[in-house]
Protein backbone atom coordinates (compact mmCIF):
# COMPACT_ATOMS: atom_id res chain seq x y z
CA UNK A 1 0.00 0.00 0.00
CA UNK A 2 1.22 3.26 -0.74
CA UNK A 3 0.65 6.58 0.91
CA UNK A 4 -1.05 7.82 -1.66
CA UNK A 5 -3.95 5.31 -0.82
CA UNK A 6 -4.96 7.59 3.08
CA UNK A 7 -7.14 10.17 3.88
CA UNK A 8 -4.59 13.18 4.11
CA UNK A 9 -4.76 14.24 6.76
CA UNK A 10 -5.33 18.01 7.74
CA UNK A 11 -2.53 19.81 9.31
CA UNK A 12 -3.30 23.20 11.04
CA UNK A 13 -0.91 25.65 9.55
CA UNK A 14 -2.65 28.02 12.68
CA UNK A 15 -3.88 27.21 16.21
CA UNK A 16 -7.02 25.36 15.80
CA UNK A 17 -10.40 27.46 16.74
CA UNK A 18 -14.13 26.70 16.95
CA UNK A 19 -16.44 24.87 18.28
CA UNK A 20 -18.74 21.43 17.57
CA UNK A 21 -21.36 19.59 18.22
CA UNK A 22 -21.12 15.86 17.81
CA UNK A 23 -23.69 13.19 17.54
CA UNK A 24 -24.84 11.11 20.56
CA UNK A 25 -23.39 8.45 23.03
CA UNK A 26 -22.71 5.22 21.45
CA UNK A 27 -22.71 3.56 24.85
CA UNK A 28 -26.23 5.40 25.90
CA UNK A 29 -28.05 4.74 22.45
CA UNK A 30 -26.96 1.20 22.28
CA UNK A 31 -27.77 0.72 26.44
CA UNK A 32 -31.08 2.76 25.93
CA UNK A 33 -31.93 0.11 22.59
CA UNK A 34 -31.66 -2.78 24.55
CA UNK A 35 -33.52 -1.32 27.38
CA UNK A 36 -36.76 0.19 25.68
CA UNK A 37 -36.26 -3.29 23.54
CA UNK A 38 -37.28 -5.49 26.83
CA UNK A 39 -39.45 -2.25 28.13
CA UNK A 40 -43.33 -2.46 29.04
CA UNK A 41 -44.16 -0.53 26.85
CA UNK A 42 -42.79 1.77 23.73
CA UNK A 43 -40.07 4.47 24.33
CA UNK A 44 -39.39 7.25 22.07
CA UNK A 45 -35.09 8.18 21.87
CA UNK A 46 -34.11 11.57 20.90
CA UNK A 47 -30.37 12.14 19.82
CA UNK A 48 -29.93 8.60 18.97
CA UNK A 49 -26.44 8.25 17.54
CA UNK A 50 -27.00 7.04 13.76
CA UNK A 51 -23.48 5.13 13.15
CA UNK A 52 -22.52 1.57 11.98
CA UNK A 53 -22.83 0.10 15.80
CA UNK A 54 -26.10 1.50 16.55
CA UNK A 55 -27.91 1.14 13.32
CA UNK A 56 -25.99 -2.71 13.86
CA UNK A 57 -28.52 -2.93 17.26
CA UNK A 58 -31.20 -1.85 15.47
CA UNK A 59 -31.03 -4.19 13.03
CA UNK A 60 -30.62 -7.18 15.58
CA UNK A 61 -33.70 -6.02 17.66
CA UNK A 62 -35.83 -5.89 14.70
CA UNK A 63 -34.64 -9.52 13.95
CA UNK A 64 -35.20 -10.54 17.41
CA UNK A 65 -39.29 -9.27 16.71
CA UNK A 66 -38.58 -5.47 18.01
CA UNK A 67 -40.36 -2.59 16.35
CA UNK A 68 -38.42 -0.15 15.50
CA UNK A 69 -39.82 3.46 14.05
CA UNK A 70 -38.41 6.64 12.93
CA UNK A 71 -39.75 10.05 12.24
CA UNK A 72 -38.36 13.27 12.57
CA UNK A 73 -34.87 11.94 14.12
CA UNK A 74 -37.31 10.86 17.00
CA UNK A 75 -36.97 6.45 17.14
CA UNK A 76 -39.53 4.72 18.68
CA UNK A 77 -38.87 1.66 19.96
CA UNK A 78 -41.49 -0.98 20.33
CA UNK A 79 -41.13 -4.30 22.77
CA UNK A 80 -42.76 -7.61 20.73
CA UNK A 81 -42.48 -10.64 20.78
CA UNK A 82 -38.84 -12.01 20.95
CA UNK A 83 -38.82 -15.01 18.43
CA UNK A 84 -36.04 -17.11 16.18
CA UNK A 85 -35.26 -18.16 13.94
CA UNK A 86 -32.99 -15.12 13.37
CA UNK A 87 -29.43 -14.19 12.61
CA UNK A 88 -27.56 -11.16 14.47
CA UNK A 89 -24.29 -9.00 12.42
CA UNK A 90 -22.37 -7.99 15.42
CA UNK A 91 -20.27 -5.91 12.87
CA UNK A 92 -17.30 -5.14 15.17
CA UNK A 93 -19.33 -3.43 18.14
CA UNK A 94 -18.79 -4.81 21.33
CA UNK A 95 -22.02 -3.57 22.61
CA UNK A 96 -23.97 -5.72 20.01
CA UNK A 97 -21.60 -9.23 20.51
CA UNK A 98 -21.89 -8.64 24.45
CA UNK A 99 -25.52 -6.69 25.32
CA UNK A 100 -27.95 -8.86 22.49
CA UNK A 101 -27.15 -12.52 23.62
CA UNK A 102 -28.73 -12.22 27.15
CA UNK A 103 -31.90 -10.45 24.97
CA UNK A 104 -31.64 -13.09 22.46
CA UNK A 105 -32.17 -15.72 25.57
CA UNK A 106 -35.08 -14.66 26.45
CA UNK A 107 -36.61 -15.29 22.48
CA UNK A 108 -38.24 -18.22 21.73
CA UNK A 109 -36.10 -20.12 19.16
CA UNK A 110 -32.60 -19.90 17.71
CA UNK A 111 -30.51 -16.58 17.22
CA UNK A 112 -27.20 -17.09 15.50
CA UNK A 113 -24.48 -14.39 15.84
CA UNK A 114 -21.49 -13.80 13.20
CA UNK A 115 -19.68 -10.16 12.49
CA UNK A 116 -16.35 -8.76 11.49
CA UNK A 117 -13.21 -10.94 10.82
CA UNK A 118 -12.25 -9.24 13.92
CA UNK A 119 -14.94 -9.57 15.92
CA UNK A 120 -14.52 -13.20 15.92
CA UNK A 121 -11.03 -12.54 17.78
CA UNK A 122 -13.12 -10.30 20.67
CA UNK A 123 -13.30 -12.14 23.79
CA UNK A 124 -16.81 -13.54 24.53
CA UNK A 125 -16.27 -16.59 26.60
CA UNK A 126 -17.14 -14.94 30.05
CA UNK A 127 -20.52 -13.74 28.53
CA UNK A 128 -21.35 -17.10 26.82
CA UNK A 129 -20.23 -19.10 30.02
CA UNK A 130 -22.17 -17.01 32.78
CA UNK A 131 -25.29 -17.06 30.42
CA UNK A 132 -24.75 -20.93 30.49
CA UNK A 133 -24.72 -20.85 34.25
CA UNK A 134 -28.07 -19.01 33.84
CA UNK A 135 -29.85 -21.77 32.20
CA UNK A 136 -29.57 -20.46 28.60
CA UNK A 137 -28.20 -23.20 25.85
CA UNK A 138 -25.22 -21.92 23.84
CA UNK A 139 -24.09 -23.29 20.79
CA UNK A 140 -20.06 -21.93 19.94
CA UNK A 141 -18.71 -25.10 18.76
CA UNK A 142 -16.61 -25.17 21.67
CA UNK A 143 -14.67 -21.90 20.42
CA UNK A 144 -16.05 -19.50 23.19
CA UNK A 145 -16.10 -16.93 20.40
CA UNK A 146 -18.16 -15.84 17.16
CA UNK A 147 -20.23 -17.26 15.42
CA UNK A 148 -22.34 -18.72 18.32
CA UNK A 149 -25.88 -19.21 18.40
CA UNK A 150 -28.28 -18.96 21.62
CA UNK A 151 -30.86 -21.05 21.89
CA UNK A 152 -34.50 -19.58 23.62
CA UNK A 153 -37.21 -21.23 25.60
CA UNK A 154 -38.91 -17.61 26.12
CA UNK A 155 -37.67 -17.32 29.71
CA UNK A 156 -34.37 -17.64 31.15
CA UNK A 157 -34.58 -19.03 34.89
CA UNK A 158 -31.29 -16.69 35.99
CA UNK A 159 -30.06 -16.36 39.21
CA UNK A 160 -26.54 -16.22 40.88
CA UNK A 161 -22.92 -16.34 38.74
CA UNK A 162 -19.87 -15.74 38.99
CA UNK A 163 -17.75 -14.63 36.29
CA UNK A 164 -14.35 -12.87 35.41
CA UNK A 165 -14.93 -9.44 33.74
CA UNK A 166 -11.40 -8.27 33.71
CA UNK A 167 -11.10 -8.67 30.07
CA UNK A 168 -14.16 -6.48 29.59
CA UNK A 169 -16.78 -4.53 31.96
CA UNK A 170 -19.28 -5.47 29.02
CA UNK A 171 -19.60 -8.80 30.13
CA UNK A 172 -21.33 -7.15 33.44
CA UNK A 173 -23.02 -4.55 31.65
CA UNK A 174 -24.52 -7.28 29.17
CA UNK A 175 -26.05 -9.21 31.87
CA UNK A 176 -26.69 -6.15 34.03
CA UNK A 177 -29.19 -5.04 31.52
CA UNK A 178 -31.12 -8.02 30.40
CA UNK A 179 -31.01 -9.23 34.08
CA UNK A 180 -34.09 -8.15 35.62
CA UNK A 181 -36.34 -10.06 32.91
CA UNK A 182 -34.98 -13.61 33.95
CA UNK A 183 -37.09 -15.34 36.70
CA UNK A 184 -34.97 -14.50 39.41
CA UNK A 185 -33.04 -11.79 38.00
CA UNK A 186 -29.28 -11.94 37.99
CA UNK A 187 -26.64 -11.69 41.06
CA UNK A 188 -23.46 -11.44 39.13
CA UNK A 189 -20.35 -11.19 41.16
CA UNK A 190 -16.87 -10.64 39.95
CA UNK A 191 -14.18 -12.72 41.12
CA UNK A 192 -10.42 -11.71 39.06
CA UNK A 193 -8.46 -9.03 38.67
CA UNK A 194 -10.53 -5.38 38.60
CA UNK A 195 -13.33 -4.88 36.01
CA UNK A 196 -12.31 -1.97 33.71
CA UNK A 197 -14.61 0.95 32.57
CA UNK A 198 -15.92 1.56 35.81
CA UNK A 199 -18.42 4.61 34.14
CA UNK A 200 -19.42 2.57 32.03
CA UNK A 201 -20.84 -0.26 34.55
CA UNK A 202 -22.42 2.77 36.66
CA UNK A 203 -23.70 4.24 33.14
CA UNK A 204 -25.48 0.63 32.87
CA UNK A 205 -26.63 0.80 37.05
CA UNK A 206 -27.97 4.15 36.43
CA UNK A 207 -30.13 3.71 33.51
CA UNK A 208 -31.41 0.59 35.06
CA UNK A 209 -32.49 2.99 37.75
CA UNK A 210 -34.02 5.51 35.86
CA UNK A 211 -36.34 2.63 34.35
CA UNK A 212 -37.56 1.84 37.80
CA UNK A 213 -35.12 -1.77 38.00
CA UNK A 214 -33.74 -2.53 41.30
CA UNK A 215 -30.33 -2.86 41.42
CA UNK A 216 -27.95 -3.19 44.37
CA UNK A 217 -24.25 -2.60 43.63
CA UNK A 218 -23.55 -1.50 47.18
CA UNK A 219 -20.48 -4.38 47.43
CA UNK A 220 -17.71 -4.43 45.97
CA UNK A 221 -17.41 -6.78 42.54
CA UNK A 222 -21.27 -7.32 43.15
CA UNK A 223 -24.23 -6.20 41.24
CA UNK A 224 -27.82 -8.07 41.92
CA UNK A 225 -30.19 -7.21 39.98
CA UNK A 226 -34.33 -7.83 41.03
CA UNK A 227 -36.37 -9.40 38.47
CA UNK A 228 -39.53 -7.38 37.58
CA UNK A 229 -40.47 -4.86 34.26
CA UNK A 230 -38.23 -2.24 32.85
CA UNK A 231 -40.02 0.50 32.75
CA UNK A 232 -40.68 2.29 28.99
CA UNK A 233 -38.75 5.77 29.25
CA UNK A 234 -38.77 8.80 26.73
CA UNK A 235 -35.45 9.03 26.17
CA UNK A 236 -32.60 12.03 25.45
CA UNK A 237 -29.17 10.79 24.23
CA UNK A 238 -26.30 12.82 25.74
CA UNK A 239 -23.38 13.48 23.19
CA UNK A 240 -20.32 10.96 23.44
CA UNK A 241 -18.19 12.78 25.11
CA UNK A 242 -15.56 10.41 23.83
CA UNK A 243 -15.90 11.25 20.27
CA UNK A 244 -15.67 14.73 21.40
CA UNK A 245 -12.07 13.81 22.91
CA UNK A 246 -9.94 14.00 18.93
CA UNK A 247 -11.61 17.55 18.22
CA UNK A 248 -10.94 19.01 22.22
CA UNK A 249 -7.51 17.22 21.54
CA UNK A 250 -7.25 19.99 18.54
CA UNK A 251 -6.81 22.58 20.75
CA UNK A 252 -4.38 21.18 22.89
CA UNK A 253 -1.67 20.00 20.06
CA UNK A 254 -1.90 23.32 17.95
CA UNK A 255 -2.54 26.18 21.45
CA UNK A 256 -6.24 27.00 19.98
CA UNK A 257 -9.52 26.70 20.89
CA UNK A 258 -12.22 24.52 20.63
CA UNK A 259 -15.86 24.48 22.23
CA UNK A 260 -17.72 21.19 22.81
CA UNK A 261 -21.55 22.02 22.85
CA UNK A 262 -24.46 20.19 24.83
CA UNK A 263 -21.51 19.22 27.16
CA UNK A 264 -23.58 17.51 30.20
CA UNK A 265 -22.99 18.74 33.80
CA UNK A 266 -23.27 15.44 35.27
CA UNK A 267 -22.38 12.10 33.07
CA UNK A 268 -20.98 8.17 33.70
CA UNK A 269 -19.52 8.37 30.14
CA UNK A 270 -15.56 8.06 30.84
CA UNK A 271 -15.51 11.18 28.84
CA UNK A 272 -16.51 13.01 31.82
CA UNK A 273 -12.78 12.55 33.22
CA UNK A 274 -11.52 14.56 30.23
CA UNK A 275 -11.68 18.20 31.60
CA UNK A 276 -9.35 16.65 34.37
CA UNK A 277 -6.93 14.88 32.25
CA UNK A 278 -6.56 17.80 29.94
CA UNK A 279 -6.21 19.89 32.95
CA UNK A 280 -3.36 17.85 34.08
CA UNK A 281 -2.06 18.05 30.42
CA UNK A 282 -1.49 21.53 30.98
CA UNK A 283 -4.34 23.17 29.27
CA UNK A 284 -7.15 25.44 30.38
CA UNK A 285 -10.96 24.26 30.53
CA UNK A 286 -13.69 25.74 30.70
CA UNK A 287 -17.25 24.67 31.77
CA UNK A 288 -19.72 26.61 31.38
CA UNK A 289 -23.81 26.56 30.45
CA UNK A 290 -23.56 23.19 28.66
CA UNK A 291 -20.23 23.91 26.34
CA UNK A 292 -16.90 22.44 27.18
CA UNK A 293 -13.90 24.82 25.95
CA UNK A 294 -10.47 24.09 25.72
CA UNK A 295 -7.25 26.17 25.27
CA UNK A 296 -4.04 24.82 24.57
CA UNK A 297 -1.43 26.83 26.48
CA UNK A 298 1.64 26.04 24.18
CA UNK A 299 2.88 23.38 26.90
CA UNK A 300 1.99 19.61 27.18
CA UNK A 301 3.19 17.70 30.23
CA UNK A 302 3.80 13.96 30.27
CA UNK A 303 1.72 12.54 32.77
CA UNK A 304 1.75 8.72 34.32
CA UNK A 305 -2.22 8.31 34.11
CA UNK A 306 -4.10 5.46 35.00
CA UNK A 307 -6.58 4.91 32.39
CA UNK A 308 -8.48 1.71 33.60
CA UNK A 309 -11.63 3.03 34.02
CA UNK A 310 -11.31 5.31 30.68
CA UNK A 311 -9.37 2.92 28.22
CA UNK A 312 -11.60 3.89 24.87
CA UNK A 313 -9.81 7.75 25.52
CA UNK A 314 -6.60 5.88 25.10
CA UNK A 315 -5.36 6.81 21.67
CA UNK A 316 -6.22 9.88 21.54
CA UNK A 317 -4.47 10.47 24.94
CA UNK A 318 -1.46 9.26 22.92
CA UNK A 319 -1.57 11.45 20.65
CA UNK A 320 -1.53 14.36 22.77
CA UNK A 321 1.16 12.93 25.25
CA UNK A 322 3.26 12.23 21.63
CA UNK A 323 3.89 16.38 21.32
CA UNK A 324 4.12 16.21 25.51
CA UNK A 325 7.56 17.87 26.93
CA UNK A 326 8.50 14.77 28.87
CA UNK A 327 7.65 10.76 29.08
CA UNK A 328 4.37 9.84 29.22
CA UNK A 329 2.66 6.42 31.35
CA UNK A 330 -0.67 4.98 30.38
CA UNK A 331 -1.52 2.26 32.70
CA UNK A 332 -4.28 -0.23 33.85
CA UNK A 333 -5.42 -0.79 30.01
CA UNK A 334 -4.51 -4.73 28.91
CA UNK A 335 -7.87 -4.82 28.21
CA UNK A 336 -7.55 -3.01 25.10
CA UNK A 337 -5.67 -5.56 23.32
CA UNK A 338 -9.27 -6.96 23.38
CA UNK A 339 -10.95 -3.83 21.43
CA UNK A 340 -11.50 -3.39 17.74
CA UNK A 341 -7.64 -4.64 17.43
CA UNK A 342 -5.15 -4.90 19.69
CA UNK A 343 -4.64 -1.28 20.69
CA UNK A 344 -1.75 -1.47 22.48
CA UNK A 345 0.08 -3.25 19.83
CA UNK A 346 -1.35 -1.08 17.29
CA UNK A 347 -0.58 2.31 18.49
CA UNK A 348 3.05 0.94 19.43
CA UNK A 349 3.81 -0.05 15.94
CA UNK A 350 1.77 2.60 14.02
CA UNK A 351 3.50 5.81 16.23
CA UNK A 352 7.21 4.25 16.16
CA UNK A 353 6.38 3.66 11.92
CA UNK A 354 6.05 8.16 11.88
CA UNK A 355 9.69 7.52 14.04
CA UNK A 356 7.81 7.80 17.59
CA UNK A 357 9.12 6.17 20.38
CA UNK A 358 5.81 3.78 22.02
CA UNK A 359 6.12 0.74 23.95
CA UNK A 360 4.21 -1.45 25.20
CA UNK A 361 4.01 -2.40 28.53
CA UNK A 362 2.28 -5.49 30.36
CA UNK A 363 -0.48 -3.17 31.36
CA UNK A 364 0.04 -0.32 29.13
CA UNK A 365 2.06 2.26 27.45
CA UNK A 366 4.88 4.45 27.48
CA UNK A 367 5.86 7.17 25.19
CA UNK A 368 8.90 9.45 25.24
CA UNK A 369 8.20 12.28 21.99
CA UNK A 370 10.17 12.40 19.43
CA UNK A 371 9.81 14.58 16.57
CA UNK A 372 7.20 12.44 14.10
CA UNK A 373 7.61 12.42 10.31
CA UNK A 374 4.79 11.60 7.63
CA UNK A 375 3.41 8.25 6.68
CA UNK A 376 0.43 6.13 6.29
CA UNK A 377 -1.43 5.48 9.62
CA UNK A 378 -3.02 2.26 9.61
CA UNK A 379 -6.35 2.11 11.55
CA UNK A 380 -7.33 -1.78 11.73
CA UNK A 381 -10.27 -1.22 11.05
CA UNK A 382 -10.62 1.03 14.55
CA UNK A 383 -12.22 4.05 14.31
CA UNK A 384 -10.44 5.70 17.92
CA UNK A 385 -7.03 4.81 15.55
CA UNK A 386 -8.18 7.25 13.24
CA UNK A 387 -8.92 9.67 15.50
CA UNK A 388 -5.57 9.47 17.14
CA UNK A 389 -3.86 9.83 13.43
CA UNK A 390 -6.16 12.94 12.89
CA UNK A 391 -4.87 14.43 15.77
CA UNK A 392 -0.99 13.64 15.18
CA UNK A 393 -1.89 14.44 11.22
CA UNK A 394 -2.34 18.48 13.08
CA UNK A 395 0.98 18.94 13.92
CA UNK A 396 3.23 16.29 11.38
CA UNK A 397 2.87 17.68 7.61
CA UNK A 398 1.82 14.68 5.13
CA UNK A 399 0.33 11.82 7.40
CA UNK A 400 -2.18 10.23 5.86
CA UNK A 401 -5.10 8.05 7.46
CA UNK A 402 -5.32 4.32 6.16
CA UNK A 403 -9.52 3.53 6.11
CA UNK A 404 -11.09 7.17 7.39
CA UNK A 405 -14.36 5.12 6.77
CA UNK A 406 -13.35 3.29 9.60
CA UNK A 407 -15.06 5.96 11.82
CA UNK A 408 -18.57 5.48 10.52
CA UNK A 409 -18.23 2.81 13.80
CA UNK A 410 -20.05 5.46 15.92
CA UNK A 411 -18.91 8.83 13.77
CA UNK A 412 -19.30 8.81 10.47
CA UNK A 413 -19.59 12.37 9.95
CA UNK A 414 -16.11 12.29 11.27
CA UNK A 415 -13.59 13.63 8.24
CA UNK A 416 -16.47 16.26 7.35
CA UNK A 417 -16.55 17.20 11.09
CA UNK A 418 -12.53 17.20 11.40
CA UNK A 419 -12.13 19.29 8.62
CA UNK A 420 -14.43 21.75 9.20
CA UNK A 421 -12.99 22.44 12.33
CA UNK A 422 -9.04 22.34 11.55
CA UNK A 423 -8.98 23.61 8.32
O1 LIG B 1 -20.23 -0.68 27.77
C1 LIG B 1 -19.80 0.09 26.91
O2 LIG B 1 -20.55 0.81 26.22
C2 LIG B 1 -18.35 0.15 26.69
C3 LIG B 1 -17.50 -0.35 27.63
C4 LIG B 1 -16.03 -0.32 27.49
O3 LIG B 1 -15.62 -1.63 27.16
P1 LIG B 1 -14.41 -2.40 27.93
O4 LIG B 1 -14.76 -2.47 29.36
O5 LIG B 1 -14.35 -3.69 27.22
O6 LIG B 1 -13.20 -1.54 27.69
C5 LIG B 1 -15.59 0.67 26.41
O7 LIG B 1 -14.23 0.55 26.15
C6 LIG B 1 -16.41 0.49 25.16
O8 LIG B 1 -16.00 1.42 24.18
C7 LIG B 1 -17.87 0.76 25.44
C1 LIG C 1 -13.87 -0.47 22.72
C2 LIG C 1 -14.73 0.19 21.94
O1 LIG C 1 -15.83 -0.31 21.33
P1 LIG C 1 -16.77 -1.57 21.57
O2 LIG C 1 -18.08 -1.00 22.02
O3 LIG C 1 -16.86 -2.20 20.21
O4 LIG C 1 -16.11 -2.45 22.59
C3 LIG C 1 -14.52 1.64 21.65
O5 LIG C 1 -15.43 2.25 21.04
O6 LIG C 1 -13.46 2.20 21.99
Amino acid sequence: MTAQQGWPAPSATVAVRGRVTVPGSKSISNRALVLAAIADGPSTLSGLLVARDTNLMRQALVSLGVGITEQDGLVTVTPGSLKGPASVDCGLAGTVMRFVPPVAALADGEIAFDGDAYARERPMNVILGALRALGVQIEDHGTGRMPYSVSGTGSVRGGQVTLDASGSSQFVSALLLAGARYDEGVDIIHDGKPVPSQPHLDMSVAMLRERGVQVDDSQPNRWIVAPGPIRALDYAIEPDLSNAAPFLAAAIVTGGEVTVTGWPAQTTQPGGQLPDIFTRFGADVTLADGELTVRGTGRIEGLDLDLSEVGELTPVLLAIAAFADGPSYLRGIAHLRGHETDRLAALETEFNALGGDVTQTPDGLEIRPKPLHSGLFGTYHDHRMAHAAAVLGLVVPGLEIENIATTAKTLPEFPELWSALVS
